[in-house]
């Protein structure tokens, strides 16, 4: 199947119409026709009917299909924005209708297990890198894609959605995926940079929502601004360690992706990362929080992972294995500060 055969214009896809989601697909749909994937009938009769879903507003330019078929033949270009822990899944639905020609662009901000039949984070105490996947991993491993590549940096959904500037990355190892990434999404409100180290950047995105937890657990504690300056210089040492250790360069934690999205998700209510923290903090348990969100705060489960990473990797990550320790083990947050404060950290800068 030819894609340049097809006559009529081609729409952009997006697969998964949540919180993200919804708001690329609007950006995209000042461009272009965009069709967006959603699993329930009801969910595309709402958009395609009323222009909103779940209470969200979307452009007259965006339709709905629940038919991954029908989204693969009418798109090109399709932006993946599902979270982790359906991913795999979404992608594999999709998987027999894409070609190599399709270009695919993901928005996640988390990580799959490549783990044997029966195996579980909660089984499997112990992970290799060889076992870690990031959302383009997954992809080039499901799918006959080639040209795949990454979103990410400082974008909270709800800031977007009010039209406030904002800038991201879309990382690929492809110079066309970018060039595309960014003539699609690129306006005045809207910057769009590129890079090469795609890794390093889905790795970027991944590791600054579980320091995202930990700020949010320091406001909840009502420490101030010293505090949280520290959590984040010394959150930004970790991800480097860490993020060089699954692959990525110390060069993209330095940009967009790392410090930018850092410091955003460090510092808004609108986080979910940040506001799982700040909720610890005041109390709620890990199981009344997650009851109670219905979007999904990925850091709780990167937390889980990275922690059995470091079982096989010669790396200290102290931030993470507290943070580990408060949502797994019961350690109170005070006891998890007083622990990182009295920590031997020596040297300021190590990484360059
Ligand atoms: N909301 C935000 O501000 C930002 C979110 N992200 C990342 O984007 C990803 C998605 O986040 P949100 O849109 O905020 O999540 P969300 O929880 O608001 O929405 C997720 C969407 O995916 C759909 N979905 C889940 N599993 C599915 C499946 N198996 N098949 C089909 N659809 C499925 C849900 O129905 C829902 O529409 C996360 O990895 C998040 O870290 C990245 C940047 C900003
Ligand atoms: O990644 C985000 C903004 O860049 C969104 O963060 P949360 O998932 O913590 O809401």
């Amino acid at each position: 199947m030819d894609s340049k055969n097809s006559t009529k214009p081609k729409h952009i896809g997006v697969i998964g119409v949540g919180s993200f989601g919804a708001v690329i697909a609007n950006i995209l749909a000042a461009k272009n026709p965009v069709m967006v994937y959603a699993r329930k009938q009801e969910v595309v009769d709402e958009i395609n009917t009323s222009h909103t879903a779940q209470g969200k507003t979307l452009s007259e330019n965006v339709i709905a299909s629940t038919d991954p078929e029908e989204l693969c033949r009418s798109c090109d270009v399709l932006f993946f924005m599902i979270p982790s822990a359906g991913f795999q899944e979404v992608v594999r639905t999709f998987s027999p209708f894409l070609f190599p020609y399709h270009l695919i662009i993901h928005g996640t901000k988390g990580l799959c297990l490549n783990l044997k039949p029966g195996e579980n984070i909660e089984t499997v105490k112990k992970i290799k890198r060889s076992q870690i996947l990031t959302m383009s991993e997954v992809i080039l491993e499901e799918t006959v894609a080639v040209r795949v590549g990454c979103l990410a940096g400082p974008n909270l959904s709800k800031e977007l959605a009010q039209g406030q500037p904002a800038a991201t990355v879309i990382a690929s190892k492809y110079n066309e995926v970018i060039l595309e990434g960014q003539s699609l999404l690129r306006s005045e409100k809207f910057q769009v940079y590129g890079n090469s180290d795609i890794i390093g950047v889905e790795i970027s995105g991944v590791l600054k929502n579980i320091i995202a937890i930990a700020s949010g657990a320091l406001a909840g504690l009502g420490l101030g601004e010293n505090a949280k300056g520290l959590l984040i210089s010394r959150g930004m040492v970790e991800m480097i360690h860490l993020g060089n250790a699954l692959g990525g360069s110390i060069k993209s934690v330095m940009g967009l992706a790392g410090i930018g999205d850092l410091v955003t998700t460090c510092n808004s209510i609108h986080s979910r990362n940040y506001t799982v923290g700040y909720r610890l903090a005041k109390g709620d348990s890990l199981d009344t929080i997650l009851a109670d969100m219905d979007e999904v705060a990925e850091g709780i489960n990167t937390v889980r992972i990275i922690k059995a990473f470091l079982e096989t990797a010669d790396l200290r990550a102290p931030i993470t294995e507290n943070l580990y320790r408060v949502l797994f083990e019961d350690l109170e947050i005070e006891a998890a500060l007083h622990f990182l404060m009295k920590y031997p950290f020596n040297v300021d800068v190590d990484f360059v």
